[in-house]
């Protein structure tokens, strides 16, 4: 009988992959399988036109041995349970990949946010935070932005916490507005981690001088790598939408990319300017370019297009854009993955130092947010390269083998008898 593997089964594969590399306890492992705790609920919102309307919702804690749980909030209409759990189990990792007091967490709302008005989204995340206040908390679990949610979101849930429990409390969520304790960087903070681990290991990926660069879609992440990238002298070659893809051997512009997207538009809509071609989503990833930056949604390079990527080196900004199968794939054909829970791990880098802020009541300067950013991606990148040579495996395992020799060190420090270690 035929058995569909879940998306969080698919990720425990690296799990067990980075376990051969490693002597852990087989109790590590198997607290390490499951997430401590997933709650869902109905949220039941007013629309503007008097209805109301109900929509499925999330927050996993997968594991909190290292601290609080830490993680997004996404507003997806695909958004499901094992999709919301597999990203608190990437959570778990990349915290310790980063090496942040952080266990991992994720939530989900099962809705097309743009459907909605402005009214009806604030009524909507205000009501995610009133199902799970028992849950968030700044010392228990702390929430931020991740697909179709941002800094307005977050200010709304911040608010809404700081409401119910009588008191302000900033650092119950980050990613938030700088007028309500955001941190400045953190905006831009996934796109930059990844750029500076492209920009300062640049030789041990084989990627010195001026890059090719395709770019799979253009929200948070994707637009800054484009911008920051192409500040550099890099050439963005493609870029992608929901809704499609340009293409331009000489370099997008990537000032009509961005007033296409902050007009609702999709970047197919700058087709025949500035030399821009239309191209189908699809052959975004077949594009001649050195350097392909998947910063979408999960499993959109998989064994059916992995064949075609022409770039040397990958730079997961989305999380877990890369199927196991397609990482064969990618690894046979010699293509370098830098993978998502180290790629994409400025995001939550800057969250963790937006929360210590929120705690010290003190602001950093910009120039300080990016020097500790740069100090912590280069050390954790240089140190995940380091065993990738000495184990002579992917990147991936060595990240893996790098966060699991952590958070194995916690669970055992724990004590056999202790809450954390059940
Ligand atoms: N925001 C953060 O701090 C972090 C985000 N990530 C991860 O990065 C990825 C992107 O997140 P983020 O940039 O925040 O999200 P956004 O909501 O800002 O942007 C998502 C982008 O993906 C595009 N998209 C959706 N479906 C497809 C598709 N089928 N093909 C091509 N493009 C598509 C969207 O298109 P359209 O514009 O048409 O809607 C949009 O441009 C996610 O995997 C997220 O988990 C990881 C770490 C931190
Ligand atoms: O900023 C954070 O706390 C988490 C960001 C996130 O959800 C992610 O890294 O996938």
């Amino acid at each position: 009988m035929s058995h569909r593997q879940s998306l969080l089964d698919l990720a425990l594969v690296r799990l067990d992959e980075a376990a051969q590399h490693l002597q852990v306890d087989a109790d590590v492992i198997e607290k390490l399988k499951y997430p401590r705790e997933t709650t869902k609920v109905r949220l039941m919102i007013r629309m503007d036109d008097g209805s109301r309307k109900s929509f499925l919702a999330w927050r996993c804690r997968y594991d909190d041995t290292r601290g609080p749980t830490k993680g997004g909030i996404r507003f997806h209409p695909d958004s499901n349970e094992d999709e919301v759990e597999t990203l608190a189990f990437w959570m778990t990792f990349k915290c310790a990949v980063m090496n942040l007091p952080y266990g991992g967490g994720k939530g989900a709302v099962s809705v097309d946010p743009r459907s909605l008005s402005k009214a009806e989204l604030e009524r909507l995340s205000r009501s995610y935070i009133q199902a799970f206040a028992r849950i968030v908390g700044p010392d228990r679990d702390i929430p931020a932005p991740d697909v179709y949610t941002n800094s307005m979101i977050m200010g709304w849930m911040a608010d809404e916490y700081s409401q119910i429990v009588g008191e302000a409390s900033p650092a119950v969520i980050t990613g938030k507005p700088i007028a309500l304790g955001g941190s400045v960087g953190r905006q831009d903070a996934t796109a930059r981690g990844g750029y500076y681990l492209v920009r300062d290991l640049a030789t041990e990926l084989g990627l010195e001088g001026r890059t090719r660069v395709a770019v799979q879609g253009f929200g948070n992440a994707g637009q800054y790598i484009a911008s920051l990238l192409a500040s550099d002298g890099n050439v963005i070659v493609a870029v992608s939408d929901s809704s499609g893809a340009v293409y331009s051997p000489d370099g997008l512009d990537i000032d009509l990319l961005l007033q296409a997207k902050a007009e609702n538009k999709s970047v197919a809509s700058t087709a025949g300017k500035s030399g821009h071609q239309a191209i189908s989503a699809e052959d975004l990833i077949a594009v001649d370019a050195d350097l392909l930056v998947p910063a979408a949604l999960e499993s959109m390079i998989h064994e059916g297009n992995a064949e075609n990527v022409k770039a040397k080196v990958i730079l997961e900004l989305a999380n877990g854009p890369v199927t196991p199968e397609a990482d064969a794939i990618l690894a046979r054909k010699g293509v370098t993955i830098l993978p998502d829970i180290l790629a994409n791990a400025g995001g939550v880098t800057v969250s963790y130092f937006e929360w210590v802020q929120n705690k010290q009541g003190y602001a950093w300067a910009l120039e300080e947010v990016h020097e500790r950013l740069r100090t912590i991606m280069v050390r954790e990148g240089r140190a995940i390269w380091e065993i990738a040579q000495d184990k002579n495996v992917s990147w991936r395992t060595a990240a893996y083998v790098h966060a699991l020799a952590r958070l194995a060190a916690a669970i055992e420090a724990h004590g056999t008898q202790s809450f954390f270690a059940s």
